[in-house]
């Protein structure tokens, strides 16, 4: 059978990418370039699973040009239930590499079915599937708990499920036995109320929700790497040297080469999927658009990302 992954994009996005020189608060800027794409966070995973040679197919959310649009170049199955797209946009600027980000909120679901509509269809797929990746913001008109829900049918269905969701979604994620969540430094602050700065206080913030059942946290750390906290024990993972790019869409990067791994179906080797994680994401940066990455830079940093396994948090530690 050929490894199918799904992704969920509940409210998908066109990416666009505004190129300045230098950005100033306050100030007009003449825009050198300008790139748009399709994306949102499961279609950026979509797209970085065919780059790395997986059979990847989308679904969620979205409009009815949006889901026929020939760029996905992806099997899509979109609930048509957004009057529009909303877009993303990211404003790079050339003289250093800064980011700045602006998220459109997005549209409401118009289609009063179409929260059904998207689980029965997840759950139609799931007999074919060997992994499972819900991804990103909701549109206004869904609850909170709709990624939680999937995953806890993904998971009874034996499908290994990533959520990568902030706020109550990751909230309510975090209550489903079995599902990996890979949430940045931020998220996990809010997640936890604790504030994560080192890989051991991420370790620290993580254990107790793998000790109530989540399989795994890869919390992402930006340029400083990741941090996997799962039952079998926490590593930290770091480059030597930050890359300079654009960093947006690398998490997405991350996620795909982690279901990637896990949709084998062997025993995780999570200190070798922590590695490739880490140079994937960083083969992200290296592509000024989101969703994309450097195939030979992934090959190229994979050996030289550092791994270093943590020693176990104390329990009293956990439970401060
Ligand atoms: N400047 C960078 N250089 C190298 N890798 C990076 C850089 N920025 C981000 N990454 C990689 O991308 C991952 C995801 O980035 P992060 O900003 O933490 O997540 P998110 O985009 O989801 O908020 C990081 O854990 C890291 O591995
Ligand atoms: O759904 P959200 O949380 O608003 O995020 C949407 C945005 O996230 C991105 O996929 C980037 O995500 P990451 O930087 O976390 O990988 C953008 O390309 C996209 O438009």
């Amino acid at each position: 059978m050929v490894d199918v992954i799904l992704t969920v994009t509940m409210n998908p996005a066109y990416d666009m990418t505004y190129r300045v020189e230098r950005f100033e608060r306050g100030q007009a800027h003449r825009v050198r370039s300008v790139e748009q794409r399709i994306g949102g966070k499961g279609i950026n995973v979509t797209r970085v699973l065919n780059q790395l040679g997986k059979y990847a197919r989308a679904t969620g959310f979205s409009d009815h040009a949006f889901a026929a649009a020939a760029e996905l170049e992806m099997p899509v199955d979109f609930v048509h239930a957004l009057p529009w797209v909303r877009r993303t946009v990211v404003i790079s600027e050339s003289e250093d590499g800064t980011a700045t980000a602006l998220w459109e909120p997005g549209a409401r679901v118009s289609n009063p079915h179409a929260v059904e509509q998207l689980a029965v269809r997840v759950s139609g797929l799931l007999p074919d599937i060997n992994g499972l990746v819900i991804s990103g913001s909701l549109p206004g008109g869904v609850s909170p708990g709709l990624p939680a829900e999937l995953a806890r049918a993904a998971i009874a269905a034996n499908v290994p499920t990533i959520c990568d969701v902030d706020g109550e979604s990751l909230r309510l994620a975090a209550q489903v036995p079995g599902v990996i969540l890979m949430p940045n430094t931020e998220e996990l602050e809010r997640l936890t109320g604790r504030v994560p700065l080192t890989p051991d206080e991420v370790a620290t913030a993580a254990r107790p929700l793998i000790d109530r059942g989540v399989r795994a946290i890869i919390a992402t750390r930006g340029a400083d790497g990741m941090v996997a906290v799962t039952s079998t024990g926490a590593w930290s993972a770091t480059l030597p040297e930050p890359m300079s790019g654009n960093p947006t869409g690398a998490g997405d990067s991350a996620a795909a080469a982690v279901i990637s791994a896990l949709s084998e179906r062997t025993e995780p080797d999570w200190p070798a999927i922590l590695i490739d994680a880490v140079a994937t994401s960083a083969a992200a940066v290296l592509i000024p658009v989101a969703g994309e990455i450097d195939r030979c830079a992934r090959t190229r940093i994979a050996p030289t990302v550092v791994i270093e396994k943590l020693a176990e948090p104390s329990t009293q530690d956990s439970a401060k």
